[in-house]
C-alpha cells in the first residue's frame, strides 16, 4: 500500500512540462521549432523582399550587403524565400498531421472501445492502407491531379492515419475493461463522456508524441518530393529551394546549404521534441493498478475506527429495516408476505445464465429472491463463485453482454429493469438510476480511480453532471465529503492523484463518491477485502455511519462472516447460485440451520478455542 499522504499535491501537467523543459535536447528542439514558427508568422515583416521579387542583374550573389544569404539563379533573395517557404512547409506538415489524426483517432477510439464489426472493418482498412507503398501512391496522385502540396499532404495524411488508428485502438483496448472505467459507467456517465473523460486521456500523450514525429516525417517527405522536382514550381518550399541549390551546387554551394539546414534542423527538432516528451511522460510515477484481488482477511475481532468531520448532505428519511429473502426452489418464511413494489429494491426469482460450449445454458444464479428497504444493510455471503457478484451486477445492470436473464424480475423503486422477453436488463431503465439512485463501492479501490485525474476532479464531476450543481459547489461538497469520511487533510487529498494516496484512503474516497449523489442504495462488493485489518474496521464503521446518517440502504457482497457480523442487519447465504438460508444476523450466527452456513461459520476463528494445545504450550 502506498502511503504518501504527506507528499505535496502536485499537478501532473506541470510535472510533465518541467521534466520536458529540463531535458536540454527537448528544450533545444522546442526553441528551434518556435523560431521557425516565429519566422513563418513574421515573414511579411522580416522578409526584405517578396517571394518572387527578382534582382535579375544580381544572380548567385554572395551572402552580405542587400542579400543576407545571397540570391538564387534568378536573383531572388534567399533569406526572404526561406522565410516565405517556411509558411508553406509548416502548414503542409500541420495539414498532414491533422488529416492523419482526424481519421486515425476517432476510428481507433470507436474500434478500441466498442469493438464489434466496426473494429473488424476498420482494422482491415488500416492494414490495407499500411500495405500500400507511400511514395508510389504519392507519385500516382501527383500525376493524376497535378503538383499540389496540399493534395500531396492530404493523401500522405491518409496514408499515415493507420499509425494513429493502431496506437489509439491498442491504448483504448488496454483500459476499456479497467475497473475505473467500469466505475465511471456505474457512476452514470454515458459512453461518450467516458471516452472523452477517461479514455482520451490515455491516448493523449502517445498521440502528441506521434504527432511531433509525424510532423518531422511530413516535412521530410514533402521536401523530398519537391527536391525531386515533383512539386509546384510556383509555390516556394524548402524542398524546391533545395532542388535549386543542388542544380547550381558548383556555381553557388551556399544555395544548397540554407534550405538543407532549415529542413535538417526542423525535422531534427521535431524528433527531439517527440523523444523528450516520451521521456518526460515515462518518468511519471507509476500508478498501482493491480487487478488481482488480494487475499481475504478475517474481519472478526476488529476494533471500530473513529470518524471525524461533518457534511451537509441531503438525508433520506430513515425507514425501519425490513428484509426478506428466499429461493424459488425452497421458499423461505415471509417471502409471500412481501407485496411487490413496497421495497426500495425487490429481486424475484432471478435466474442468470451464460451460453455453454455445448449450445445449452449454464445457470449461475437460480431463483434468487430478496428485497431491501432504505436504511438497512443486507449482506449476501457465500464462497467464491456462488453468484454473489452476478446478483449484484444484475441489479446494477452491468452484466456482460453474453449474460441472459432467463427468469425473474428486478424492481428498483417501482421500476422494472428486466425485459423478460428479451432476457436482458433494460439499460434505458437502469442507466439513469446508476450513480444517482444506486451507487457502487468496488473491491479494489485503487483500480477504480482513474490515474489521470485528481481525486477532487473524480469526486466533483459526477455531482456537476448528475446533480446539476456548479463546479464550485461540487468542489465544496467534495471537500466536505472527504472530511466526512475521515480524511485528515481533505484539501490536499482533493488535489492529489490516486497514486499519491493510500489504499485505505482510496476506499474512503470511493465511499465518499458513492454517497456524493445522495443515492438510495449502495452496492458494496467486498469493499474491505483489499484492505488491511485496521483499515477494514474503519471502512465498515464508516459504512455504518453512512447508513445511520443518510438512511441509505446497503447491499453488501462478501464471503466473510466477520464482516457480516460487524455491519449487516440481515444475511443471505448463497451456495452454487442459490440462496440457502437467510435471516437476521444474530439468529443465523447463533443458530445456523443449513449445513453450508455452519461450514462457513466454522471457518471463523474468533471466539473459538484453538484446535490444538500448541498455542498454549508455546506461549508458556
Ligand atoms: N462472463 C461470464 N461467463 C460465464 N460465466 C460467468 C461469467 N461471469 C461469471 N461467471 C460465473 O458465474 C458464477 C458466479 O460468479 P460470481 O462472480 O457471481 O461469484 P462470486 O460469488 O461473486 O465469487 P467471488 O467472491 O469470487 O467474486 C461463477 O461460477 C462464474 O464462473
Amino acid at each position: 500500500m502506498t502511503a504518501t499522504t504527506n507528499a505535496p499535491a502536485s499537478t501532473r501537467r506541470d510535472n510533465v512540462l518541467l521534466r520536458f523543459l529540463r531535458n536540454p535536447l527537448g528544450a533545444i528542439g522546442l526553441a528551434i521549432v518556435l523560431l521557425v514558427v516565429l519566422g513563418a508568422v513574421l515573414a511579411p515583416v522580416l522578409a526584405p523582399f517578396g517571394v518572387t521579387t527578382a534582382d535579375i542583374a544580381n544572380p548567385f550573389a554572395d551572402p552580405g550587403g542587400d542579400h543576407l544569404l545571397g540570391t538564387d539563379s534568378s536573383g531572388r533573395d534567399t533569406w526572404s524565400r526561406l522565410l516565405w517557404a517556411s509558411q508553406l512547409t509548416l502548414a503542409s506538415a500541420v495539414l498532414c498531421a491533422v488529416v492523419a489524426i482526424a481519421i486515425g483517432l476517432p476510428s481507433g477510439l470507436i474500434a478500441g472501445y466498442f469493438g464489434g464489426p466496426f473494429d473488424g472493418v476498420s482494422s482491415w482498412s488500416a492494414n490495407a492502407l499500411m500495405s500500400l507503398p507511400a511514395i508510389i501512391v504519392l507519385l500516382s496522385v501527383r500525376s493524376a491531379v497535378g503538383p499540389s502540396v496540399w493534395v500531396t499532404m492530404i493523401v500522405f495524411g491518409i496514408l499515415l492515419s493507420p499509425g494513429y488508428y493502431r496506437l489509439t485502438r491498442t491504448a483504448v483496448q488496454s483500459v476499456r475493461n479497467e475497473l475505473y472505467v467500469d466505475a465511471a459507467r456505474v457512476s452514470g456517465l454515458s459512453d461518450a463522456r467516458i471516452i472523452s473523460r477517461h479514455i482520451i486521456s490515455v491516448v493523449r500523450a502517445p498521440i502528441i508524441i506521434q504527432t511531433a514525429l509525424i510532423a518531422g516525417v511530413a516535412i521530410a517527405i514533402q521536401s523530398g518530393l519537391e527536391f525531386l522536382g515533383l512539386g509546384n514550381p510556383s509555390e516556394p518550399t524548402w524542398g524546391a529551394m533545395l532542388s535549386e541549390g543542388f542544380r547550381n551546387i558548383y556555381i553557388s554551394p551556399t544555395l544548397l546549404l540554407w534550405p538543407a539546414l532549415a529542413i535538417g534542423l526542423t525535422v531534427g527538432a521535431f524528433v527531439l521534441i517527440g523523444n523528450a516528451l516520451r521521456d518526460a511522460l515515462e518518468d511519471l510515477p507509476k500508478v498501482r493498478a493491480s487487478r488481482k484481488a488480494t487475499a481475504a482477511v478475517a474481519a472478526s475481532g476488529m476494533t471500530a475506527g473513529s470518524l471525524s468531520g461533518t457534511a451537509s448532505i441531503a438525508v433520506e428519511p430513515e425507514i425501519a429495516p425490513t428484509v426478506s429473502i428466499s429461493t424459488s426452489s425452497d421458499p423461505l418464511p415471509g417471502v409471500g408476505e412481501l407485496p411487490a413494489g413496497d421495497h426500495l429494491l425487490e429481486v424475484r426469482d432471478l435466474e442468470i445464465g451464460y451460453p455453454a460450449p455445448d449450445g445449452g445454458l449454464t445457470k449461475v444464479v437460480q431463483g434468487v429472491s430478496f428485497s431491501i428497504d432504505r436504511g438497512e444493510v443486507l449482506s449476501i455471503v457465500g464462497e467464491s463463485g456462488s453468484g454473489k457478484s452476478q446478483t449484484a451486477f444484475a441489479v446494477l445492470g452491468l452484466l456482460p453482454s453474453s449474460a441472459r436473464i432467463v427468469g425473474g424480475s428486478i424492481v428498483i423503486d417501482d421500476i422494472q429493469t428486466v425485459d423478460t422477453a428479451a432476457e436482458r436488463i433494460l439499460q434505458k431503465k437502469v442507466a439513469p438510476l446508476r450513480g444517482r439512485r444506486i451507487s457502487y463501492i468496488p473491491q479494489e479501490p485503487m483500480s477504480n480511480l482513474d490515474p489521470n485525474y485528481t481525486i477532487g476532479h473524480q469526486l466533483a464531476r459526477p455531482m456537476v453532471k448528475l446533480l446539476g450543481i456548479s463546479r464550485s459547489e461540487a468542489k465544496r461538497r467534495a471537500i466536505e465529503l472527504l472530511e466526512r469520511v475521515g480524511i485528515a487533510d481533505p484539501q490536499r487529498t482533493f488535489d492529489s492523484y490516486p497514486n499519491e494516496i493510500s489504499g485505505g484512503m482510496a476506499q474512503r474516497v470511493l465511499i465518499a463518491g458513492a454517497v456524493s449523489c445522495e443515492p438510495d442504495l449502495i452496492i458494496a462488493d467486498e469493499p474491505t477485502t483489499a484492505l488491511d485489518v485496521t483499515v477494514q474496521a474503519e471502512v465498515l464503521d464508516l459504512l455504518r455511519r453512512m447508513r445511520d446518517e443518510l438512511g441509505v440502504a446497503i447491499l453488501l457482497v462478501t464471503h466473510n462472516f466477520g464482516v457480516v457480523a460487524d455491519i449487516a442487519d440481515r444475511v443471505a447465504v448463497m451456495q452454487r447460485g442459490r440462496l440457502v438460508e437467510e435471516g437476521p444476523v444474530r439468529e443465523i450466527l447463533r443458530d445456523p440451520r443449513h449445513p453450508y452456513t455452519r461450514t462457513l461459520l466454522g471457518s471463523m476463528l474468533t471466539g473459538r478455542e484453538p484446535l490444538t494445545k500448541l498455542t498454549e504450550e508455546t506461549t508458556r
